[in-house]
């Protein structure tokens, strides 16, 4: 069976917690797409999160991961591109439902806020959690179509 690939993109804030999360990612034999940014000089994380929304939406990358200083701005980002679920995690157990509940395909963290054992958590349950379907399928189709009048009770 081929090696899943997960992409993974920061900005300055996050680039040091993404170094440590590929090295957690390589051990979990996974393959690495690593889209930057790799030094501390300050960037704009709008550009991060479009590059791995871009490389899951495409299919080259199964998941992304994103890490910007709160998590909030890169989160953002990849959510303004269609089919992409982006979830910003402060716990493992929310990234185990973001997976499990929303089928989210970019996980969020906040370098500035997260510290590495959780953030490490985060990327495993994100990793090793399937979507359940069912009642929450029909709530993530609503997502791709939104409209008032279904959103009305
Ligand atoms: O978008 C953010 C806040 O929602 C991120 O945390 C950025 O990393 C942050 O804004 C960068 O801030 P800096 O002062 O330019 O380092």
């Amino acid at each position: 069976m081929p090696r899943e690939t997960i992409a993974i993109g920061a900005d300055h804030a996050g680039y040091q917690l993404k170094d440590q999360l590929i090295e957690e990612l390589r051990a979990m034999d996974v393959e690495v797409l690593d889209m930057g940014t790799n030094s501390d000089a300050s960037v704009d994380y709008p550009d991060y999160g479009y590059a791995v929304a871009t490389a899951v939406a495409t299919g080259r990358a199964k998941r992304g991961i994103l890490i910007c200083g709160s998590g909030v701005g890169i989160s953002i980002a990849a959510n303004r591109h269609p089919g992409i679920r982006a979830a910003l995690c402060t716990h493992g157990e929310v990234a185990r439902l973001s997976r499990e509940h929303n089928d989210a395909n970019v996980l969020a963290l906040g370098a500035r806020i997260t510290g590495i054992e959780i953030a490490r958590e985060c990327v495993r349950q994100f990793l090793t959690t399937e979507f359940a379907g069912g009642r929450h399928q029909r709530r993530i189709d609503k997502l791709s179509h939104p409209s008032i009048e279904e959103a009305a009770p």
